[in-house]
């Protein structure tokens, strides 16, 4: 089975030492800079439970260098994505299929999901339909990424938490595609359900997205505090319920009560949001993924979405003025 990881930074590098360490699959990743140079040099370094362990791995500046994959793992963050179609072109054959590991909204959501809005594009992550029109949604596995993780320095990464990967067809079939990656990463040591509606999965990690990351790079808080916190906790709970309406108004089944979500939100503890993470680290931030679809995603569904309106003029100011504002245009 060859499998690509394009982007192995925080997510695909963990993914990418797990599978290699594993020795099961033909494996290789994409990466650039000097993360690349040092992988190549010196092997991908992985710290997991206070161990650092290193990965022989594939790894390559240019997807020619590896031709055509049985899978490709998009572990990019989201508005990295368009910039990168040209260079993950050579790497897709007639079956090759493409997870993709990002948060957010993903821009296939609306692949194989019946409704009125069947097919729809949306602008927000996926401007003029080009990832769409490239990748082509039928290859798409998607999923529901929840360990946390860091690149310490070039080619090492250190896993914080979570071993969880939920997988899902768009169409929720348990696909044979779907079930051999699963019990690839399985075999790998990760936490690996695959689901029968991974839409819904994708909203209850949303739900914390789209309301604590915008509030943490405003505020410099961490998730514990803004859920202790009464003003900064009916913040994110207001936004939460105006995103609620929505999802429930795409047929989305919340599996948890929105009090539980916060509550489970300010559990992860005095840890920053990974949007605060790149505010100060002068990085691009993912708004438009996580925030700025959920309002396109109200716009289409007739839901009002004051309260994300707001918080999400307030972050995208923010993130121009400081320089973190890329859209996947
Ligand atoms: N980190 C975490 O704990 C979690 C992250 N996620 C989600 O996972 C996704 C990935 O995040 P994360 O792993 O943190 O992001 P990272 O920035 O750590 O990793 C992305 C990697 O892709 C590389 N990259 C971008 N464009 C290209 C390109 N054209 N060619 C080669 N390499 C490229 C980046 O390189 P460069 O650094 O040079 O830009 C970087 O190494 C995001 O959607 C995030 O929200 C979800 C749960 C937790
Ligand atoms: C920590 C967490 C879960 C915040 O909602 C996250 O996914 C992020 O920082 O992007």
């Amino acid at each position: 089975m060859r499998i690509t990881i394009f982007g192995a930074g925080a997510i695909g590098g963990y993914l990418a030492a797990k599978l290699a360490m594993a020795g099961r699959v033909d494996l290789s990743i994409v990466a650039r800079g000097a993360h690349l140079d040092a992988i190549k040099t010196a092997g991908l370094r992985l710290i997991e439970d206070g161990h650092e362990s290193t990965a022989s791995v594939r790894a390559a500046a240019q997807a020619q260098e590896l031709g055509v994959q049985d899978y490709v793992v998009l572990a990019l963050k989201a508005h990295s994505l368009a910039p990168a179609l040209d260079q993950i072109a050579p790497l897709l054959g007639e079956g090759t299929a493409v997870v993709t590991m990002q948060n957010g909204v993903p821009w296939w959501y609306f692949h194989k999901a019946g409704g009125s809005l069947e097919g729809t594009r949306l602008q927000a992550v996926d401007p003029g339909g080009v990832i769409w029109d490239r990748l082509g949604p039928d290859r798409v596995i998607g999923s529901v990424v929840y360990p946390a993780a860091e690149v310490d320095a070039p080619g090492l990464v250190r896993h914080i938490e979570g071993k969880r990967f939920s997988l899902g067809e768009p169409s929720g079939e348990k696909s044979e595609r779907v079930m051999r990656l699963a019990e690839e990463m399985v075999a790998a040591g990760l936490q690996v359900p695959v689901r029968d509606d991974i839409r819904s999965e994708i909203w209850v990690k949303l739900w914390g997205n789209l309301s604590f990351n915008p509030i943490s790079a405003l505020t410099g808080s961490t998730l514990a505090a803004i859920a202790a916190d009464e003003a900064t906790r009916a913040l994110a709970r207001t936004m939460m319920l105006e995103a609620q309406a929505i999802g429930e108004s795409l047929g989305v089944r919340f599996a948890i009560t929105v009090d539980r979500r916060i509550k489970g939100a300010g559990e992860v503890g005095e840890h920053k949001t990974s949007m605060l993470q790149d505010l100060e680290r002068g990085r691009p931030m993912e708004i438009d993924a996580l925030v700025t679809a959920v309002q396109e995603l109200g716009r289409l569904t007739g839901q009002p979405t004051p309260t994300i309106d707001s918080v999400l003029a307030l972050v995208r100011r923010l993130a121009i003025e400081r320089g973190c504002y890329l859209t996947s245009a």
